[in-house]
């Protein structure tokens, strides 16, 4: 992929793990500066990395050609605020990493007809088995497109989404859902605690359940999802009857009301930020 100089404005668990990526996936770090006002975790990551560590972001969005906006949404306006008196965005790539703050809303803060790219990534783009939504306006180049892509592409997998709204679909499926699985690994481990077993095996146990489960599905993208529930499922076992006290206590409706809450949430920050 084409390497050009990125300054992350943010170096908190999303920026860390994109860092991370992609520089274990070859993206030379000496082109990567996080910035942060604290120095904890941006000189972690250059320590951990070799990225550079830096406190001025202005400064430091000023010498990148890309500029990836990875701080709280409640932040985003000062901070854009801050850079735009100080920076000049055309001819810069802005990718923004944040729920809930639309293009519309970036070209306020930051100029008209912002060269901007919307990323929803998820935190597993850490070792590399990251999934991004993207969303570009249509005015964005291909080039850029490409090249955020290629970004992305090389912590994950990659969805472009035609409508911004589809960002905030794509967290409800992506950007939260890692937290989903560990909450259900959490219980699990927890009964297992409950049930005698010691935290490590507990852990064990569950870990390698769920990213057994996981590869099965990735490695068997002609069987659908409930066929391999199925063939779990002999009649009248075990999981046959874990799965009737699931859909009892309608474990279905809650996930799909969740990922709903997650959405309307995402919609009412359009709002506040
Ligand atoms: N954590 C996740 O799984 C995901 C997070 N996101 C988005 O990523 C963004 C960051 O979230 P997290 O990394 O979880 O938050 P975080 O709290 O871990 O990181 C925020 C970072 O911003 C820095 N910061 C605070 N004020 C700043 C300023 N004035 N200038 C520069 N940096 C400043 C903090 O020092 C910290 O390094 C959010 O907008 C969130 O919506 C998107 C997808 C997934
Ligand atoms: O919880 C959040 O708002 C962010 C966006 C997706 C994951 N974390």
């Amino acid at each position: 992929m084409q390497h050009r100089n990125i300054a992350f404005i943010g170096a908190g668990n999303m920026a860390g793990a994109i860092v991370a990526g992609l520089v274990e996936g070859g993206y030379p770090a000496d082109l990567i500066s996080v910035c942060a006002p604290s120095a904890t975790h941006r000189d972690a990551l250059a320590e951990r990395y070799g990225v550079h560590s830096r406190s001025d972001n202005a400064a430091c969005a000023a010498e990148a050609g890309v500029v990836v906006l990875a701080v709280k949404p409640q932040l985003m306006a000062e901070v854009c605020g801050a850079l735009r008196s100080q920076v000049d965005f055309s001819g810069k790539l802005v990718l923004s990493i944040a729920a809930g703050v639309t293009v519309e809303r970036f070209c306020a803060l930051l100029g008209e007809q912002l060269n901007i790219v919307r990323i929803m990534p998820n935190t597993p783009s850490l070792v590399g088995k990251g999934m991004s939504g993207l969303y570009a306006p249509e005015y964005v180049t291909a080039e850029d497109r490409d090249f955020t892509a290629a970004l992305m592409e090389s912590v994950g997998k990659i969805c472009w989404v035609e409508d911004e709204h589809g960002i905030n679909q794509v967290i409800a499926a992506a950007g939260s859902a890692p937290a989903y699985f560990f909450l259900f690994m959490e219980a699990m481990q927890q009964e297992m605690e409950r049930q005698g077993f010691p935290a490590d095996k507990a852990r064990l146990l569950v870990q390698q359940a769920a990213s057994g489960a996981a590869a099965l599905v990735e490695a068997s993208p002609e069987v659908s999802i409930g066929t391999l529930r199925e063939r779990v499922t002999s009649k009248g076992g075990t999981t046959a009857e874990a799965l009737r006290v699931m859909n009892e206590q309608k474990l279905p409706e809650i996930v799909a009301s969740a990922m709903q809450a997650a959405i309307a949430r995402a919609q009412d920050m359009e709002k506040q930020f």
